[in-house]
C-alpha cells in the first residue's frame, strides 16, 4: 500500500510494502490514488513520493510475475504525473531499483540520500525495464550511460547518479524533510520543463546508427546465451529513434515477451533460490532462526598451497586479519608469492588500486609457528587431502587454539566426523569446501558433521558471506553434493568417449548447452594425475589395484582411460598434452590431438569395446540425467533439504548457465515423468552403473506433480 498524508501544503505518499516496498498491486494502486488525490486537493502545492523502512522501492514484486497481476500498470501513473501541474519529487533513500527507479523517473525531480543506490537490474532476471526505464533513463542520463546501466543491471551510487543527471540533488540528513523543502522550492516552476517525456534522448555527440550496431555486437559476445541484454539494447536504441509514446509501446511489447520466456522464469527462480539457501536447519535441531553466529575477528589458514593461499586472500580482501601457516619457510614464501601474484592480478584488472592491495597485505601474517593461531576465532585447515595428516593437524590445533575457536577443514572428500574426533571439540568442527581457484570461485560448501553445533554452522554461514562467497550448508557424504553429482556426470562423459565420441565432441556439446567449459578441458586444467591419484587411493583402501585394462571396479563399469593417459605422461595442460594437446600463448589453446584419438581407439580395441557414432543428444542426456538422478538421491538422503540448494551449488560451483536455473530446475522443466522414464531406460541399458539406479524419490515425485519448491518436503528431509 501507500500511505497518504499532508505536511506544510505538501502531500506525502509513502510506499509501504516491507521489506523493500516492492510494487505490488496495493502499492501501485495506493500510489496512483495518492497522486490523483494530491492533484485534486487545492491545499496541496507539491508532492513527495518516498518509501518506508529505509528503502525507496526495489521495483516490481518479482513473485507477481508468475501469478499475473491486476492494478494499474506503472506507465499509467507516469502519464498522470506528466499532466500534473504540481511538482512531484522522489525522495530516495536505500534503493530505487527497477520499477522503483522508473517511478522516480516519472517524478519531476529526484533527490537522494548519500547512501542511496539507483539502478535498472531487470536484466538480471531476464527482463528489460518495463515501466518506461529504457525510454526515460536515456533522457536523464544520456544514451551511453543509460545503456550501460540497463545492460549490466549494475546500480550506481547517489553521487555518480547526480553527475549522470539521474538525480537533481544529493542530501544528508532526513530525506523526507529534504524532500518537502525541495518540493516547496519548485512549487512555482512550470512542471512541463522538468518532465522527462518532453526531453530528447541525450546522444552527447554519438551517432545512433554506428552505436547501435556496436552495442548489439558487444552484448552478443559478452552475454553469450542470454536473451535479455539484446532486448535491452534494442529498446534503448529504439527510444533514441522514435517518439516517446511509440518507444514506451515497444518497450512494453519486449517486456511482456520476455516475462513469459523460459530464461526469465529460470533467472527469477535463481534469484529466490539464492535467498532460500540462507534458511538452513540441522537434523538434530537448531536452525538459522535460533542459532547465533560467533563473531569472527581473525582467522588462521593452515597450509599455504594454492588452495590455502587463495583462501587467505579471500580473508584479507574482505577486511579480516589472517595468519597464514606453513610447516617451513620455503613453503611459506611460495604461498605468499602465490597470494601476492593473485592480488596483483586483481590490481592489473583494475578491480583494486595498488594502495588498497598494500592495505590487504598488511592484514596478512605469514608464520611457521602454530602458536600464532592461539588467539584466532577461526582456523581453516587446507593441507593435503589425507585423513591421517588432517587428524594430526586437528589434534595440534585443538591443543593450541583457545577453546572457542572454530576449526574448519577444507576437504572435498573426507568425512567430517573422522576429522572432528581428533579433537575434544567436535561441536566446533565443520567442513568448508572451497572450489579452485579459491579466490575466484564463489561457492562455499559448508558441511556439518554429526556433532557440529548450530552456532558453528551459523558462524561459517555468516563467515561465507563476509568473504563474499555463496555459502550452502550440506550434510556429509562421499563427495558432498558438488563432487558427488560431478562423479556420474564425468563418468558418463568418459563412457561416451569409450563408446565412440571424442573428448572435443563431448566438450562442445556441454559448451553449446551453456557450460563455461567442457569436462575434458576441466580435467586437463586441474591435472589428469589428480583424478588418477584419487581413484588409485580409493582403490587402495578397498584393497584393489586399478590397471589400464580394468573395465569393472567392484562390479561397476569403469573407464580406465585416465590411467592410460597418465601412463603416457599426458597429465593435462601442465604437460602440454592430456585429453587435448596445447599450443598458442603459454600453451593454453586446446587442440584436438590425433594421438589421443589413437590412444582411445587402441585402448577400446584391447578391451573389446565396440565403438559407434554417439550423437550429441545422447551425450547431453546421459551426462545430465545421471547427475540429476544423483541430485534426487541427495535430497532423498537429506544431504540437502531443498532442490534450490543443489541448483545454487551448480550455478556457483560449476557455472551451470543461470538462464537454465540449475539442474533440478532444468529437470522440473523437462518434466519429472519424462526424466524418470529416461533414467529407467538407461538403467536397463547400463546395468553395471550404480548411478543409473533410479532414485526412489524421483519415482515418487514423477507421479505427484509437486512443484520443485515442495520436493524437499516430499522427501521428508526439510528441517524447517
Ligand atoms: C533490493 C535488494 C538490493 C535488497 O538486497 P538485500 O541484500 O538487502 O536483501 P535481500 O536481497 O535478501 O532481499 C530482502 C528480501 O526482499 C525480497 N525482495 C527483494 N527485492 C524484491 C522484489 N523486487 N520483489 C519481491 N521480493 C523482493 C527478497 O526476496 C528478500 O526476501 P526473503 O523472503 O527471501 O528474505 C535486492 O533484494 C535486490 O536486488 N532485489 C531485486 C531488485 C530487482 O530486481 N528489481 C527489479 C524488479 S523487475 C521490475 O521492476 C520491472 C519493472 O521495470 C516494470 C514493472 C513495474 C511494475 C509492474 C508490476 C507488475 C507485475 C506483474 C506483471 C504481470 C502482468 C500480467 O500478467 O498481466
Amino acid at each position: 500500500m501507500a500511505e497518504y498524508s499532508i505536511r506544510d501544503s505538501v502531500a506525502i505518499i509513502q510506499l509501504d510494502n516491507a521489506p523493500v516496498n516492492a510494487l505490488s498491486v496495493a502499492v501501485r494502486t495506493g500510489l496512483y490514488d495518492g497522486i490523483e488525490r494530491a492533484a485534486g486537493d487545492g491545499s496541496v502545492k507539491a508532492v513527495v513520493v518516498c518509501g518506508k523502512g529505509g528503502n525507496f522501492c526495489a521495483g516490481a514484486d518479482i513473485k507477481e510475475f508468475d501469478e499475473g497481476s491486476k492494478g494499474p500498470w506503472i506507465t499509467e501513473i507516469g502519464d498522470f504525473m506528466d499532466r500534473m501541474r504540481k511538482p512531484v519529487v522522489a525522495a530516495i533513500e536505500g534503493v530505487a531499483l527497477g520499477g522503483g527507479l522508473e517511478v522516480a523517473l516519472f517524478c519531476h525531480y529526484r533527490i537522494a540520500a548519500k547512501n542511496a543506490r539507483v539502478g535498472q537490474p531487470e536484466v538480471n532476471i531476464g527482463l528489460i525495464p518495463g515501466g518506461g526505464g529504457t525510454v526515460r533513463l536515456p533522457r536523464a542520463a544520456g544514451f551511453k550511460q543509460a545503456l550501460e546501466m540497463i545492460v549490466t543491471g549494475n546500480p550506481v551510487r547517489a553521487e555518480r547518479a547526480l553527475k549522470m543527471g539521474v538525480l537533481d540533488e544529493v542530501v544528508s540528513g532526513n530525506i523526507l524533510e529534504a524532500g518537502i523543502k525541495f518540493a516547496l522550492s519548485k512549487a512555482h516552476i512550470d512542471t512541463s520543463l522538468a518532465c522527462l517525456r518532453n526531453r530528447p534522448v541525450r546522444m552527447d555527440g554519438l551517432n545512433i546508427d554506428t552505436k547501435a550496431d556496436a552495442a548489439l555486437a558487444h552484448v552478443k559476445s559478452k552475454y553469450k546465451g542470454f536473451e535479455a541484454p539484446m532486448f535491452c539494447v534494442k529498446a534503448v536504441v529504439n527510444a533514441a529513434r522514435v517518439p516517446y509514446d511509440d518507444a514506451i509501446q515497444k518497450e512494453r511489447e519486449y517486456f511482456f515477451e520476455l516475462r513469459t520466456s523460459g530464461q526469465s522464469q529460470a533467472l527469477r527462480y535463481a534469484f529466490f533460490a539464492e535467498r532460500q539457501i540462507a534458511r538452513w536447519g540441522l537434523p538434530g535441531g537448531g536452525d538459522y532462526r535460533t542459532a547465533r553466529a560467533i563473531p569472527v575477528r581473525s582467522v588462521g589458514v593452515v597450509g599455504a598451497g594454492t588452495m590455502g593461499a587463495g583462501i587467505a586472500l579471500c580473508i584479507i580482501t574482505s577486511g579480516l586479519p589472517c595468519v597464514l601457516l606453513e610447516q617451513n619457510q620455503e613453503f611459506l614464501e611460495k604461498g605468499v608469492t602465490s597470494l601476492r601474484g593473485q592480488l596483483m592480478g586483481t590490481v592489473r584488472l583494475g578491480k583494486m588500486t595498488a594502495g588498497e592491495a598494500e592495505v590487504c597485505l598488511s592484514r596478512l601474517k605469514p608464520s611457521t609457528s602454530m602458536e600464532d593461531l592461539k588467539h584466532v576465532d577461526m582456523v581453516i585447515e587446507a593441507v593435503f587431502e589425507d585423513l591421517k595428516l588432517k587428524r594430526e593437524v586437528f589434534e595440534r590445533l585443538d591443543k593450541t587454539c583457545k577453546p572457542e575457536t572454530i576449526l574448519c577443514t577444507n576437504t572435498s572428500t573426507l568425512d567430517i566426523d573422522s576429522v572432528a574426533t581428533a579433537t575434544g571439540r567436535p561441536d566446533k568442527v565443520v567442513g568448508t569446501h572451497f572450489f579452485a581457484p579459491s579466490y575466484l570461485m564463489k561457492l562455499l560448501e559448508n558441511i556439518y558433521g554429526s556433532r557440529t553445533s548450530p552456532e558453528t554452522v551459523a558462524t561459517v554461514m555468516r563467515f561465507g558471506k563476509t568473504i563474499r562467497k555463496v555459502p550452502v550448508l550440506v550434510g556429509s557424504c562421499t563427495g558432498f553434493v558438488a563432487n558427488r553429482m560431478l562423479a556420474p556426470y564425468t563418468a558418463e562423459a568418459q563412457f561416451c568417449v569409450e563408446e565412440g565420441a571424442s573428448p572435443a565432441q563431448v566438450d562442445s556439446v556441454l559448451m553449446d548447452f551453456g557450460m563455461p567449459m567442457g569436462t575434458f578441458r576441466v580435467s586437463d586444467l586441474s591435472g589428469i594425475d589428480v583424478s588418477f591419484s584419487i581413484r588409485r587411493e580409493a582403490a587402495r583402501k578397498l584393497g584393489v589395484t586399478l590397471t589400464v585394462d580394468s573395465r569393472y571396479f567392484r562390479g561397476q563399469r569403469h573407464c580406465s582411460l585416465i590411467e592410460r593417459l597418465v601412463e603416457k605422461g599426458r597429465l593435462g595442460r601442465k604437460t602440454g598434452k592430456g585429453w587435448y594437446k596445447y599450443e598458442g600463448p603459454g600453451g593454453t589453446v586446446p587442440l584436438e590431438d590425433p594421438d589421443v584419438l589413437e590412444i582411445i581407439e587402441t585402448h577400446c580395441r584391447a578391451l573389446g569395446i565396440e565403438r559407434r557414432n554417439v550423437g550429441s543428444h545422447e551425450i547431453q542426456e546421459r551426462m545430465q540425467l545421471a547427475m540429476i538422478n544423483e541430485g534426487f538421491k541427495i535430497l532423498e538422503e537429506g544431504i540437502c533439504t531443498r532442490a534450490e540448494e543443489i541448483d545454487v551449488i551448480w550455478l556457483y560451483g560449476f557455472g551451470w548457465p543461470r538462464y537454465l536455473g540449475g539442474p533440478m530446475f532444468y529437470a522440473s522443466k523437462l518434466g519429472l515423468k519424462r526424466v524418470f522414464e529416461k533414467i529407467c531406460t538407461f538403467h536397463k541399458r547400463f546395468p553395471h552403473s550404480q548411478h543409473w539406479v533410479p532414485s526412489v524419490l524421483l519415482g515418487k515425485l514423477s507421479e505427484s506433480g509437486l512443484p520443485l519448491s515442495k520436493w524437499g518436503e516430499a522427501a521428508g528431509t526439510s528441517r524447517l
